[in-house]
């Protein structure tokens, strides 16, 4: 898709603020500081558009970004922020499961993880949520520019084995600084929210 206009339409904490143009809508979740901003803001050819941030988790509310009155991006506010108390986790956890599980217009979910690391138990988490829900799910190794070229397939097999993956769900490895993967990563969403495709 090539991506002209991008707008931040609602910064959600409930159902009743969510937009209701009825566009699909992909969700992208992670843990704190593992590269979301820079992958929505490769993905919509910004540099700074979605925030980038060095203070971890500092979002708790669900973003709604307006791809081209065409679909919507879901930042999905960051998890595993040592710092958040129980009380906000809570909130948090509820907040997605409400969107997660509910949501007509989900047409799939982006979960990312840092490629250089065996995926945490967060991350192993989130992916058993959304297999829960049955969720058509992209998982994205970030950051791979960090790692030499040669252990890109044993990081590939690594985030696979300790995901779990089925072969409903795909890998894409990816980075930000050479914005090698984001062809497939579009493809991928482009196929989920049904668009007809273009080049990006
Ligand atoms: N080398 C490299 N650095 C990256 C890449 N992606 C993100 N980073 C860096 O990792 C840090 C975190 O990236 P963000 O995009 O802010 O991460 P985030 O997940 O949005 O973080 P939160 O705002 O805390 O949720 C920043 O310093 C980025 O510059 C990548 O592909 N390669």
């Amino acid at each position: 898709m090539q991506v002209h206009n991008v707008e931040l339409t609602i910064s959600a904490v409930k159902p009743e603020q969510y937009p209701d143009k009825g566009y699909p809508e992909i969700a992208l979740a992670g843990r704190s500081n593992v590269g979301k901003s820079s992958l929505i803001n490769s993905l919509i050819n910004r540099k700074n558009y979605a925030r980038t941030s060095s203070q971890p988790g500092k979002t708790q509310t669900l973003n709604f970004y307006n791809i081209e009155d065409e679909l919507y991006f879901v930042d999905v506010p960051g998890y595993g922020y040592a710092k958040v108390s129980q009380k906000e986790r809570e909130k948090w956890g509820r907040m997605l499961e409400t969107y997660f599980e509910k949501r007509q217009e989900l047409k799939g979910v982006i979960s990312l993880v840092d490629a250089r690391h065996e995926p945490t138990k967060l991350d192993q988490q989130m992916v058993e949520f959304l297999h829960y829900y049955n969720l058509p799910l992209l998982v994205v190794g970030t950051k791979l520019d960090k790692i030499p070229k040669s252990k890109w397939n044993k990081a590939e097999s690594t985030i696979k084995k300790t995901l779990k993956l089925t072969g409903k769900d795909r890998l894409v490895l990816f980075s930000a600084v050479t914005k090698q993967g984001k062809e497939d990563i579009w493809a991928w969403i482009e196929q989920q929210a049904q668009l007809e495709s273009g080049a990006n």
